[in-house]
């Protein structure tokens, strides 16, 4: 605690000094003399800019969608708003803004069917200007969009939802009669090419229940050794009386030069690599494409145990897993969030990089697949620094910098690449309010957070002008150039 006796002497310049230090004045009360005191806590920011360091990589912007509200916010880094789409849903859970500048966002169309985390069920184009300019709705009884969606270059878009089947059609398929809820969630990748102002049409797509293998009843179909088919998803792995989301996808990446799409599946604790290249008809199959697979996994990592090769997972709840672009550090590998739910040794999130062994269109089958060893990693070892439980995700800069995002507690953090943090922003904004500074802090969850430089097409012929702080002051924000 610093403390000032109060009186008529004090300058100015002091006052001045005293909040550019972003210290607010807190409470008053008399000393001996009857002097007012006036008690400045050593608090910093609560929400909003709490921390920017030399080594930021401050030539752009970052854009967030909070889980609590409809509007999704760009800002820059000295964590000043530079523009805001609204519409009219929260979020489903990802957004992007694209190279014409417009924001590509999913939104939750509250289905009641699939009700659980990252439930999203509508597609929506916002242009610069705020308009809505195309919408795709794929929420009904049977399938949900969840989670992510990835636009391509030739402007389809993939995009994940579950898709509803039976436990009938579950154990017709060899699912243990034990493990069934009513209905199981499996998972469906389409590619949607968008047509006028709503709507489109499905070009492509690629259903995880054409790649199933079971162990469990010789007389259904799928019936194969799981260790010998780890092209396969094992239909009984990770399987629950309870639990409907059997495999949870929760990213999807997109890889132009091998026309491959990387997801992440939660419940398996793996991130797997499928074959674009196909035809729907091939992507059914176990053949053609590229790669010569169809649309069975070309590599799988995270978690042997889901086809029973080993017992060491590598990943634990993880996110957003994408492939990092080309003349970045660590290009072409894969970064994850590796949240750290259940992890050995207790939960504690870490951020890795991992070098897949990439053999022209497949992958070199040495099982467990590898590699063994991250390429690079952040907080292992670390269980203090950062657990997020769930959402959460990170970005490779082409500094070297790391920027991610602790989505339950809202936090956006850049680390350079020795994992020293140099910039830090709160979200202020949570469920039907803005927080401001000394607020408790809560419900300002956020599903990931996406750096855009300036150079970034999209931005080109914008004017992008910081304004106003999100949240009701910000010392640091103001001082920040
Ligand atoms: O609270 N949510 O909005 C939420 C929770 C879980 C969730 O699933 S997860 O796989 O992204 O953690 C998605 C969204």
């Amino acid at each position: 605690m610093i403390q000032i006796h109060f009186n008529n002497k004090i300058s100015v310049s002091i006052i001045a000094f005293i909040f550019s230090i972003s210290t607010l004045i807190s409470c008053s009360s008399s000393n001996e003399e009857g002097n007012e005191i006036e008690t400045l806590p050593t608090q910093t920011n609560t929400v909003g800019l709490t921390r920017n360091d030399t080594g930021a990589l401050n030539d752009g912007y970052v854009l967030f969608a909070p889980i609590g509200s409809t509007t999704t916010y760009l800002i820059d880094k000295c964590g000043k708003q530079v523009k805001t789409w609204p519409s009219t849903y929260k979020p489903g859970q990802s957004c992007y803004i694209l190279n014409d500048g417009s924001l590509l966002r999913t939104g939750n169309a509250n289905n009641t069917t699939f009700n659980a985390g990252g439930k999203g069920g509508v597609i929506e184009k916002i242009d610069w200007n705020g308009n809505v300019t195309w919408t795709y709705t794929l929420s009904d009884a049977l399938k949900c969009q969840h989670h992510d969606i990835k636009a391509l270059p030739n402007g389809n878009i993939l995009v994940i939802a579950w898709e509803s089947k039976t436990n009938t059609e579950a154990i017709a398929q060899g699912r243990n009669p034990n493990l069934v809820p009513a209905t199981v969630w499996s998972e469906q990748i389409i590619e949607i090419k968008p047509t006028g102002t709503s709507g489109g049409t499905i070009v492509w797509e690629w259903h995880l229940w054409d790649h199933l293998v079971q162990d469990f009843n010789p007389t259904k179909p799928n019936y194969g050794t799981v260790a010998s088919s780890s092209k396969l998803i094992n239909l009984n792995h990770n399987a629950s009386a309870t639990n409907q989301d059997w495999i949870h996808l929760n990213s999807i990446d997109y890889n132009a030069s091998l026309d491959q799409i990387l997801v992440s599946s939660h419940s398996f604790n793996e991130v797997w690599i499928i074959d674009h290249s196909t035809t729907t008809a091939q992507a059914k199959s176990h053949s053609g494409g590229n790669s010569g697979s169809g649309g069975d996994l070309l590599y799988r990592w995270g978690n042997p145990s889901a086809y029973n090769t080993g017992t060491t997972t590598q990943l634990f709840g993880q996110h957003n897993a994408y492939w990092i672009e080309s003349g970045f550090p660590f290009e072409n590998q894969i970064m994850i969030f590796n949240n750290g739910n259940g992890r050995t040794g207790g939960n504690y999130s870490t951020i890795e990089i991992i070098k897949p062994p990439v053999n022209g269109y497949n992958y070199i089958q040495s099982f467990p697949y590898g590699p063994t060893a991250t390429s690079w990693n952040y907080n292992y070892g670390n269980p203090n620094n950062v657990y997020a439980q769930n959402i959460s995700g990170a970005q490779q800069l082409s500094n070297g910098n790391v920027l991610f995002c602790n989505g339950p507690a809202g936090v956006f953090t850049e680390i350079n690449s020795s994992g020293d943090m140099v910039w830090q922003y709160v979200n202020p904004v949570a469920t039907s309010r803005i927080l401001k500074q000394n607020d408790v802090v809560a419900q300002n969850s956020v599903f990931r957070s996406t750096f855009y430089p300036k150079s970034y097409s999209g931005f080109s012929g914008r004017t992008l002008k910081a304004t106003i702080t999100l949240e009701n002051v910000n010392p640091l924000a103001a001082s920040c150039k």
